[in-house]
């Protein structure tokens, strides 16, 4: 059963203002971790991607925070630039009280706009760790009224990357404040730091082990003497995305595959951390806009970002981690939408692939890169949808004089098919040019499995970092030249 928002302890005028933005029932991490933030404890909250773990620590804020006092009552950070905004944005939202003030502060913006915003008088901050240290170390930022303090991505920001930051922050608020951590992965090994910052908090998981089952999980094996970059196309002929995040290893990976993409036609543009602030958060909102339909991407935007028309997540290289397996994709299939994530693999990326297989509690089936028909097979299903849809609607109209002039020549079933015709040839991929093979190529493996394939997926606690070169020390989220 479903509660309402009320019924969880928020105020009437709240959840009014609430289903005025169409929140009109709490999803499972808000119904459970509302209550507990609300009654004053520490939380941990786990919650897979997508189902609206940002409202279920900012409401409670928002409901107990007090509008008259102008100090910083509530702290919240982020490891991204990027997600300040959006986090920041997404709680500007969620609040209908004029006298609430939130800011979000983040490097490569100017620092003095945020300083006169903060001595104007702000309730809520949300930043990233270094820009939240440099306001602290001007003492623009002073937390000793701080009330909340939450980590979102937690696990991100206990990373060693950050979490010397993180541990200095804290020693700036006072010992009586409340702190909330949530992200969608927490491995066992941020236990003691929990145990560390925390105050004897309940954690409330929802659905850890899996990934969300509204996301499609394809992949695609690489043919042998192929590169990736060749192996992408067919894929992207195929399935056409309306709307993709690619992920990709490097910042240089991702300057050269947006050329050759662009080079093809494509509209698609590149996100990394090369770029400065303001290209950055321009790109975006192209992207929000729906003006740019690719992004080729570093793990910057593996985390949070909730961009609600991504029909796509596409790992043109596998990541590093399983954690950040299940953020990439989690980008995709949000607010109970439907979204499809595909990932191109070569032969050594198997071991890998095992390890994603055992988080995510599935076994995928390798696919071959597809062939022409499948192709046209596709694309024909499309139309034929679009065609139902046509004729469900009322601009059909204007056309019919023109099939009864035709009628007198032809018969009816010979026009709809021309019809068809030309605009099936308009969304058809240039075979001349395509890279799409006639034949399927096997999928080939480098060695048998050693139990065979039956082995019924075992959900895994963590990802097992790989035993050579990396330890378990984490890179803040941040991309690779
Ligand atoms: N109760 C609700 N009703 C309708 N939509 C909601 C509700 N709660 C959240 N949403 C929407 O769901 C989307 C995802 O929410 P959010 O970004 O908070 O997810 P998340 O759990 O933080 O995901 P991630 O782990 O990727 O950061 C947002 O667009 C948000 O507006
Ligand atoms: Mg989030």
């Amino acid at each position: 059963m479903t509660l309402s928002f009320q019924s969880l302890g928020l105020s009437d005028a709240r959840v009014e203002h609430l289903a005025k933005n169409g929140f009109t029932e709490p999803t499972a991490i808000q119904e459970q971790a509302i209550p507990h933030l609300l009654s004053g404890q520490d939380v941990v909250g786990q919650a897979q991607t997508g189902t609206g773990k940002t409202a279920a620590f900012s409401l409670p804020i928002l409901e107990q925070l007090d509008p008259s006092d102008k100090t910083v009552q509530a702290l919240v950070l982020t490891p991204t630039r990027e997600l300040a905004i959006q986090v920041s944005n997404a709680i500007s939202e969620l609040n209908d009280d004029r006298r609430v003030r939130i800011l979000s502060v983040y490097g490569g913006a100017s620092i003095e706009r945020q300083i006169q915003r903060l001595d104007r008088g702000v309730q809520i901050v949300v930043g990233t760790p270094g820009r939240v240290l440099d306001l602290l170390g001007r003492n623009s930022l002073k937390l000793d009224t701080l009330k909340w303090m939450v980590l979102d991505e937690a696990d991100e920001m206990l990373s060693m990357g950050f979490i010397q930051d993180v541990e200095k922050i804290l020693k700036a608020a006072p010992q009586e404040h409340q702190t909330a951590f949530f992200s969608a992965t927490m491995d066992a090994s941020i236990k003691a730091l929990i145990r560390k910052f925390m105050n004897d908090p309940i954690t409330v998981a929802i659905e850890m082990k899996t990934t969300p089952k509204r996301i499609e999980q394809a992949v695609y094996m690489v043919p042998r003497g192929w590169s990736k970059s060749r192996a992408l196309q067919p894929i992207l002929e195929l399935e056409d995305p309306e709307s993709a995040i690619v992920f990709v290893r490097t910042r240089r990976a991702a300057a050269e595959l947006t050329s050759q993409l662009q080079a093809a036609g494509h509209s698609a543009d590149e996100y990394h951390g090369d770029l400065n602030q303001s290209q950055r958060e321009r790109l975006l909102h192209r992207f929000r806009q729906q003006q740019v339909r690719w992004i080729v991407a570093t793990d910057i935007a593996a985390r949070g970002l909730d961009v609600d028309h991504l029909t796509h997540v596409i790992n043109y290289d596998l990541p590093d981690s399983v954690e950040s397996y299940v953020h990439r994709i989690g980008r995709t299939g949000r607010a109970g939408r439907e979204g499809t994530a595909i990932s191109l693999i070569l032969p050594y990326d198997r071991r890998k692939l095992r390890q994603i297989e055992d988080r995510v509690g599935q076994r995928f089936d390798i696919r071959s890169i597809p062939t022409r028909s499948q192709i046209e097979a596709r694309h024909l299903e499309k139309l034929q949808t679009q065609v139902h849809e046509v004729l469900a609607g009322e601009r059909l109209a204007s056309f019919l004089p023109i099939v009864a002039q035709l009628s007198e020549e032809y018969d009816p079933h010979a026009i709809a098919a021309a019809a068809l015709q030309l605009a099936y040839d308009r969304i058809r991929p240039n075979w001349a040019e395509s890279e799409a093979p006639e034949e399927p190529i096997p999928v080939y493996s480098s060695k048998p499995r050693r139990n065979g394939d039956r082995r019924t997926p075992r959900p895994r606690k963590s990802f097992e970092p790989p035993k050579k070169k990396r330890s378990s020390r984490r890179e803040p989220i941040g991309d690779r030249k």
